[in-house]
C-alpha cells in the first residue's frame, strides 16, 4: 500500500524550525563578539550529531542522511555569524552591553530545537520526491527564509531536502 502523500503543512513545520534555528545564529554571533570565542565548534558539533544520529534511528531516518541536514544547519548558522562579524569588524564594534551567555541561555534554546527538528523530519521521510513535496518546499523556503536570509545561507540549510532519486 502506498503511505499518504505528506502535507504542505509539514514543509511549513520543518522550514519554521529551520529558521527558529537560523535566529538563534545572532545572539551566538553577539556572544562569541564578545568572547572572541571562534565561530566554529568542531567539538560541539560531534557531540550534537552524534545524539542525533542515535536519535534518527530510533525515528526510522536515515543516520548518515540526519547527520548531513544537520551539519548542514550548521554551517548555515556559521554563514550567518561569519557575515554579522565581518560587519562588526568595518563598523569597529564595540563589544555587547549585555551579550547573552553561550552555554547557559544560548546553546539550551539549539538543544530544545533538536528533537522538534527531527520530527519534523521523520514526518516527511520518504516524501521528498514528491512534486507537491518539492513544490512546497521552494515556496515555502522563499516565504519562510527568503524574507531574513541570504541564498547562499537558504541553499546550504535545504540542501539535504531536494529529492535523491
Ligand atoms: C551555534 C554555534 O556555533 C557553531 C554552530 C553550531 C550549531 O549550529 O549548533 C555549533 C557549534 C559551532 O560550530 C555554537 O557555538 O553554539
Amino acid at each position: 500500500t502506498t503511505p499518504p502523500p505528506a502535507a504542505r503543512s509539514d514543509v511549513e513545520q520543518l522550514l519554521s524550525l529551520q529558521k527558529t534555528r537560523l535566529d538563534v545564529a545572532a545572539p551566538v554571533a553577539r556572544s562569541k563578539w564578545n568572547s572572541h570565542a571562534p565561530i566554529d565548534d568542531p567539538a560541539r558539533e560531534a557531540v550534537i550529531l552524534d545524539d542525533v544520529a542515535a536519535r534518527a534511528q530510533k525515528l526510522g531516518l536515515d543516520a548518515a542522511w540526519t547527520r548531513r541536514f544537520f551539519q548542514d544547519q550548521f554551517e548555515a548558522g556559521k554563514i550567518v555569524q561569519r557575515d554579522l562579524h565581518r560587519q562588526w569588524r568595518v563598523e569597529q564594534r564595540a563589544p555587547f552591553a549585555n551579550p547573552p551567555d553561550l552555554a547557559l541561555q544560548v546553546r539550551p534554546v539549539l538543544d530544545r530545537l533538536t528533537p522538534d527538528l527531527l520530527a519534523a523530519l521523520a514526518r516527511l521521510n520518504g516524501h521528498w520526491c514528491e512534486p507537491a513535496v518539492q513544490r512546497d518546499l521552494a515556496e515555502l523556503d522563499a516565504e519562510i527564509l527568503g524574507a531574513d536570509y541570504a541564498p547562499a545561507v537558504r541553499e546550504r540549510a535545504t540542501e539535504a531536502l531536494r529529492c535523491q532519486r
